[in-house]
């Protein structure tokens, strides 16, 4: 079969922290451009995906740049914006007459957003939706989430007072193990009380504010009114391929996002492995069209750069899916009115 089109998703780079907690010995001024930013590290991460990428696709997608071939688009934040930049030096280094100055290996390649104020596809989880509200509260009277808060509680007071945050739960010690992790892997010395037995505790409870955003708890709803929501942009592009049109497409559609955009639009085809996606990590989305024109759909999660990206399954179809099976697998997990279901 061919490929005729495919659809990346990725999460940006190595990255500063997004803040400090209150007792951490490491503020803004210790990272060379401040919270949140790209790293060094994070643009080489990048730069090797697109290099990964451009092995790939060899032969699929055109050696040099064609603006009709591909379309990125990113949310506005400087490191998912540097992501994409870097990742395309690595798809697209210029050759030949596409070399605009010597010495320069690159070449400007347009990366589009939409302010964060009106981003409706990017960032999860999508605000603006009272049920899902509803919903994160229920959640938070689960079973699950009120054994794991039990277990965990004396860990989550110690942690309280150590970092001397006033509002430790679940979701905010999403941020204390985020700010360690990142000062751990710039070789920050991390203060006495964190042990590598307590990054691990710190971890599980962050994979565990991962799944309950999106799962755990009436995931099929969850994923309505969240993943789902891109999931059923990704169909659109894919099922338009199926009409014959003039005019080239684009063959491939980057998105340059977070972590929680992979983790969404996994959980909405139930097939998030409940582990924070890593930095650079990489859900592919693959149509093929077999030599009877059948199309069919097969996905990859790059989330390890030393190996090759695995082959996921669509629950209820094969690995490579036919579209119309996968379309109607997927359809109860895809709101097609969320602005009414978000109403209470
Ligand atoms: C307030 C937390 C927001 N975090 C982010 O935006 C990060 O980019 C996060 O999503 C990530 O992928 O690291």
């Amino acid at each position: 079969a061919l490929l005729s089109f495919y659809k990346l998703l990725f999460r940006h780079g190595d990255r500063s922290p997004i803040k400090a907690y209150p007792t951490d010995p490491y503020q803004e001024s210790d990272w060379p451009q401040g919270f949140g930013q790209l790293s060094q590290v994070g643009m080489r991460q990048h730069l090797e995906l697109g290099q990964f990428l451009r092995k790939r696709y060899n032969g699929f997608l055109n050696e040099s740049y064609d603006r009709h071939e591909i379309l990125v688009r990113s949310t506005d934040y400087d490191r998912t914006l540097m992501s994409a930049e870097a990742n395309l030096a690595g798809l697209y280094p210029p050759t030949g007459d596409q070399i605009f100055t010597p010495n320069i290996k690159w070449q400007p390649i347009p990366v589009h957003t939409v302010p964060q104020n009106e981003e409706d596809l990017l960032s999860f989880p999508l605000g603006e939706c009272p049920r899902y509200k509803q919903l994160m509260n229920e959640t938070e009277h689960s079973e699950e989430f009120l054994n794991i808060t039990a277990e965990y509680q004396d860990f989550i007071d110690m942690v309280r007072t150590k970092t001397g945050l006033n509002k430790t739960n679940v979701e905010s010690i999403w941020s204390v193990y985020d700010t360690l992790f990142c000062e751990s892997r710039h070789n920050k010395t991390p203060p006495h009380w964190v042990t590598p037995t307590i990054m691990e505790k710190l971890k599980v409870l962050k994979d565990f504010s991962f799944q309950i955003t999106f799962g755990v708890y009436k995931q099929l709803e969850k994923s309505r009114l969240q993943g789902g929501i891109l999931l059923g942009e990704i169909l659109k592009n894919l099922t338009k391929m199926e009409i014959p049109s003039p005019q080239k497409r684009p063959k491939l559609m980057m998105l340059s996002a977070h972590d929680t955009t992979v983790a969404a639009l996994q959980a909405s085809m139930n097939i998030f492995n409940g582990r924070q996606p890593p930095y650079a990590s990489c859900q592919i989305i693959e149509l093929y069209r077999d030599d009877k024109g059948t199309l069919s759909v097969s996905m990859f999660y790059r989330n390890d750069s030393s190996a090759e990206p695995y082959q996921q399954q669509l629950p209820g179809c094969a690995f490579d899916c036919p579209l119309e099976d996968f379309v109607k697998i997927t359809k109860p997990w895809i709101s097609d009115d969320r602005e009414k279901e978000c109403q209470l």
